[in-house]
């Protein structure tokens, strides 16, 4: 039996004027049903989200971080199965919002975009092929305040915000790179000014002063009050504008700690393992590979792999305490920083 400690980490340093969770996440679970067989994209997933907190999403790819992100937002498709409760607390208008429970009316007309915005991942093709960056920025923007005549002045500052030169708006999407759809997308999201950001990948294809320039953004939008959920393959990038980091593994979180004390300590062997691979560190990869979501195993998924497996991992670990944060594994590994 797994239990879930709530895991708002409200001493975890840099972010600011923090007063109580704006997104409260708990027993979220996602299940796909293929013809033959059930995808765990998702499992048990429980999580908040602080007013000024920005919140790192990391694990390998297929680990389930894009499904949070579109679960929250009521954009999965039709052979998902959700279960759990998601609770979005924000300052603008009034009334908390069961997000996994309210209809797609209600996500559609007040929840996505002002309170709850998302940067997708591979923007390139989440873009409308037919209208150009600037026409989809001016119209994102006149539907959230803007009039006729202040939103060519706020689209050209809105791309200049995000590192986009305002004479690319001209062009269509697919006139655009990877990284200046990126940009693109992110201006989109950004400019409804919403009091939670997901943003899905957001630096993918960017060079390093673009990547730096992204993330800058998000840390000052959370330094101003608001509140991002970073899904990120990154990890120095979480290092350099996240105060607390979930680590995901085979559609669950084993470990989520506030930064420093993830990358100084990590507790989780998963976690140990994911930061030895990184080239300035071991650079040793991860043996194996992560189990099949279709097919996970009874007790810990990361047990195949792991170097301190024994016949007690043959069970799930519950989630419990680890200092500031919360760890999934029976051995609590703590080590060396
Ligand atoms: N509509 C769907 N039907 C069936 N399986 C799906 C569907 N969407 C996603 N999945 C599966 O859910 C799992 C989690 O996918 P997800 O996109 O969340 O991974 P991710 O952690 O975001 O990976 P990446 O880092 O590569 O973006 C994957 O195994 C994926 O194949
Ligand atoms: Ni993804």
């Amino acid at each position: 039996m797994t239990t879930n400690p709530a895991t708002t980490i409200t001493d975890a340093s840099s972010g600011a004027g923090r007063t109580g969770p704006v997104l409260d996440i708990t027993g979220l679970t996602v299940r796909f049903q293929l013809r033959d067989s059930v995808v765990n994209a998702v499992t048990d997933l429980t999580i908040a989200l602080s007013r000024g907190e920005l919140l790192a999403v990391v694990g390998e790819s297929g680990c389930g971080k894009s499904v949070l992100a579109h679960a929250l937002l009521g954009l999965l498709p039709a052979n998902a199965t959700i279960s759990g409760h998601a609770r979005l607390t924000d300052s603008h208008a009034g009334q908390p919002v069961a997000l996994l429970a309210c209809g797609e009316r209600q996500l559609a007309r007040s929840v996505r975009g002002r309170r709850l915005g998302l940067i997708p991942q591979s923007p390139a093709t989440a873009l409308t092929p037919v209208r150009t960056g600037r026409r989809l920025l001016e119209e994102t923007l006149r539907a959230h305040g803007h009039t006729r005549a202040s939103a060519p002045a706020a689209a050209a500052q809105a791309a200049t915000d995000v590192g986009l030169d305002p004479a690319d708006l001209d062009r269509y999407p697919f006139e655009l790179s990877g990284g200046m759809a990126q940009r693109l997308a992110t201006a989109l999201a950004v400019a409804p000014d919403p009091a939670i950001l997901i943003a899905d990948e957001p630096t993918a294809g960017l060079d390093r002063p673009l990547v730096d320039h992204t993330l800058d953004l998000l840390r000052r939008r959370c330094d101003s009050g608001g509140a991002v959920l970073l899904i990120t393959h990154d990890l120095s990038a979480a290092r350099r504008v996240a105060d607390t980091v979930a680590v995901m593994y085979a559609s669950r979180i084993v470990e989520h700690q506030p930064t420093e004390q993830l990358f100084t300590a990590p507790a989780h062997p998963y976690s140990v393992a994911l930061l030895d691979a990184l080239p300035e560190r071991a650079f040793t990869p991860i043996p194996g590979h992560p189990p099949m979501l279709t097919n996970l195993p009874a007790g810990c998924a990361f047990a195949p792999r792991c170097p301190r497996a024994d016949q007690r991992c043959a069970t799930a670990p519950a989630t419990t305490r680890a200092g500031h944060g919360t760890v999934a594994c029976h051995h609590r590994q703590r080590a060396a920083a």
